[in-house]
């Protein structure tokens, strides 16, 4: 067996492994259209508690397999978002290390959450530490806005506000843990379906929106609150039209006295209620799921 040279040994022999926890738009402002028909964006972004897990045997050849509960929508060939982003990275970087990836796929698919787009930044943190470059290697970069528009943000996984089309990061944001309940409605959207809702015409821009989108560094829990509470998603009002339970999950949660802020995330359909602790959030999750038990509900925290 050959140990590649960047490899450190783990207790479970040579596997890397990576957690791809679940993107939360806490606040999502569209400021334009570009030329191109791509969307300008300002918008706040946290990482869940909540993922999906990724898995790097360096030892057998480049592949993948998928298992969990979304493996079939996802797809294990070469359209999956891991395949994407190595064959993006290796074609920047010829003669880079792979190896046989394992996802296992529990976020729902298609559901505001850049399931796809964590996924594919674990694959690039795993070829990145199999291979001795760092996340700021300007092929990993480049590789991750090729992937998706998701993508970059989800490289370290930081809350940060994310701007341009989502290639624009500002840095690191020291948010208090939030607490939050995450609903999907188990009726998935296509990104592209829920923008071109929005009927704006390419090469617009929009007034510029006064309110600051993310709260000091370093603030508590309830100026965040605060902040959130003028913020809006400019995506939900085309992503209710495609799917009217999204509508029915935030009703939900807002009738739900602990629950303090309830929005859609990225373009839907999975929205998320913000709760003051996770005794709360846990309590919020059991009363969704009384209510919808075929809905998707997680109680996580946010960071
Ligand atoms: C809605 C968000 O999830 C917010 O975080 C992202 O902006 C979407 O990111 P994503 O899913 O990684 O998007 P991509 O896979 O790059 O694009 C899918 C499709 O969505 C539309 N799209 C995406 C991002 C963007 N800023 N403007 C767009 O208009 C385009 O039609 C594109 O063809
Ligand atoms: N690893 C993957 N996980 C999920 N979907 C994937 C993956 N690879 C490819 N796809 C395809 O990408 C599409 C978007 O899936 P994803 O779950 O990332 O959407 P999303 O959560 O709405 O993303 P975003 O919030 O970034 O718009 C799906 O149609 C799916 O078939």
């Amino acid at each position: 067996m050959t140990v590649q040279p960047h490899l450190r040994p783990t207790p479970a022999g040579h596997l890397l492994v990576e957690r791809a926890p679940a993107k939360v738009n806490l606040s999502l402002h569209v400021t334009g259209r570009r030329a191109d028909g791509y969307h300008l964006l300002e918008s706040l972004v946290a990482f869940a508690g909540c993922g999906d897990r990724l898995s790097l045997d360096p030892v057998r050849p480049l592949g993948l397999t998928v298992s969990g509960p979304g493996a079939e929508a996802a797809g294990g060939g070469q359209d999956n978002l891991v395949l994407r982003a190595v064959h993006h990275l290796m074609a920047r970087r010829p003669g880079l290390v792979a190896g046989h990836f394992h996802l296992d796929k529990r976020l729902p698919v298609a559901a505001g959450l850049g399931g796809g787009s964590s996924d594919a930044a674990a694959a690039l943190r795993l070829m990145a530490r199999l291979n001795g470059l760092g996340l700021d290697d300007p092929a990993i970069r480049a590789a991750a806005v090729a992937t998706g528009a998701d993508v970059p943000v989800c490289l370290d996984g930081r809350a940060r506000v994310m701007a341009g089309i989502g290639d624009l990061l500002a840095p690191p944001l020291g948010l208090p843990r939030l607490f939050a309940v995450l609903v999907n409605p188990r009726t998935p959207l296509a990104t592209a379906d829920v923008f071109r809702g929005l009927g704006l015409r390419a090469g617009t821009m929009r007034e510029p929106t006064l309110q600051p989108v993310a709260p000091a560094d370093g603030c508590g829990r309830s100026e965040v609150l605060a902040v959130l509470a003028k913020a809006r998603n400019d995506l939900e009002a085309p992503a209710r039209t495609l799917s009217p339970a999204i509508a029915e999950a935030l009703a939900l949660l807002r009738s739900l006295p602990e629950c303090r802020l309830a929005r859609m995330s990225g373009s839907g359909a999975t929205v998320f209620g913000l709760f003051d602790d996770c005794r709360a959030a846990a309590r919020g999750r059991r009363a969704i799921a009384a209510a919808r038990p075929a809905w998707w509900a997680r109680a996580t925290s946010l960071r």
